[in-house]
């Protein structure tokens, strides 16, 4: 199943440099890893933002709550989900 996911990420602007720094560098590790995997399809940030546009290959929307749970920055993002399904007019046949 894919999902489009919408992350904002807003950080305290009093959060320690060092907490924060850590957790960008953990959330990296973890989308990285994630990606490798080819669970996280698309990582596209959002010009002018501190946000990005995300597209996760994932068996069930269990699996996306879980997925997007475990996120170092979760406790710090607003998040939108969309699942997608295909279109109709699509010509791409693997751009499930
Ligand atoms: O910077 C962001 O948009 C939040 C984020 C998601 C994956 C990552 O490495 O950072």
């Amino acid at each position: 199943m894919l999902f489009h996911v919408k992350m904002t990420v807003k950080l305290p602007v009093d959060m320690d440099p060092a907490k924060a720094a850590k957790l960008k560098a953990d959330e990296k590790e973890l989308a990285q890893r994630l990606q490798r995997e080819g669970k996280w399809r698309h990582l596209w940030r959002i010009a002018g933002h501190y946000a990005n546009y995300s597209v996760f290959d994932l068996a069930s929307v269990e699996e996306l709550h879980d997925t997007l749970m475990q996120l170092p920055l979760f406790p710090y993002m607003e998040i939108e989900v969309d699942g997608l399904c295909r279109h109709p007019s699509s010509i791409h046949e693997d751009d499930r």
